[in-house]
């Protein structure tokens, strides 16, 4: 992938195994950010190609590869502040919604069954997401890692079979980055594939199955946890910041 004349990613190659969480590293500028972009479609790699279970998906805009199940959680999500928590998942869901606009209009039988099943699935992913006790609160009062869980909340509401997370602990206190792990781990057992770019070594080191390692956009090395914590490239790419820190 180019980017006006600079090499950002230069024949990065990475699968990941379904039902696997796996993690992308690096430093600063490796490369991560535009990795995901490519993978879900926001940029068109100047080579190369992407499959998603199978199939090449280059030149798809993005809401086509989230139709097809590899849906992307941002940084700062779309979650409506002035909307409850419950609101905030059951609008997800609707978008996701068989019943159609007359019969939603009309409240149909076949509108009213959907929205009783939507409201039960809501209440569902708000425990999932250990968010019941605040579903009648507005999203505009969580605290900043409520907030964080209720973004995935609506990513998970479109079904993804595969979950792109980008640093999903950035920002967050420790008891909040636990509660983040919890549920990625939760999101794993129920069979939804999971590749995230994080910093949080600890956090990185913990829930892997398979971590990716790119510097300067150059992928360096690609294992499990416990063979990438102890490949000197690796050391030497990231010493002095996350995975020193996580081995301390
Ligand atoms: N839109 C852009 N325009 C110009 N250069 C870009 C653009 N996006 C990324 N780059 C460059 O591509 C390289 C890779 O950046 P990228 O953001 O993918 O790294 P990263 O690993 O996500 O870094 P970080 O951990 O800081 O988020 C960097 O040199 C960056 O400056």
């Amino acid at each position: 992938m180019r980017i006006s004349g600079l090499v950002a990613l230069n024949d990065v190659s990475f699968s990941v195994q379904p039902g696997h969480i796996v993690s992308l590293i690096g430093p600063n500028g490796a490369g991560k950010t535009t990795a995901f972009n490519v993978i879900s479609g926001y940029m068109r790699p100047t080579a190369g190609s992407v499959a998603l279970f199978g199939e090449n998906i280059v030149g798809l805009p993005p809401h086509r590869i989230a139709a097809r199940g590899l849906v992307r959680s941002f940084q700062r999500t779309s979650v409506f502040n002035q909307s409850t928590v419950f609101d905030n998942v059951l609008t997800a869901l609707h978008m996701q919604g068989k019943a159609g606009l007359w019969q939603s209009m009309l409240r149909l039988p076949g509108f009213l069954r959907e929205e009783r099943s939507l409201r039960e699935e809501a209440a569902q992913m708000l425990d999932f997401l250990g968010l019941a006790h605040r579903a009648n609160d507005l999203a505009s009062n969580l605290a900043y890692g409520e907030q964080r869980l209720l973004g995935v909340g609506i990513a998970l509401a479109a079904k993804p079979r595969l979950l792109l997370l980008d640093e999903p602990a950035a920002g967050l206190n420790p008891s909040e980055t636990q509660a983040f792990k919890d549920m990625i781990r939760r999101i794993g057992d129920s069979g939804i594939t999971v590749l995230l770019v994080e910093h949080d070594m600890h956090m990185v080191m913990s829930i892997s199955d398979d971590i990716v390692v790119l510097n300067q956009g150059l992928r360096i090395a690609a294992g499990k946890p416990q063979d990438i914590q102890q490949n000197p490239e690796v050391i030497r790419a990231y010493l002095g910041s996350g995975l020193k820190r996580a081995q301390d």
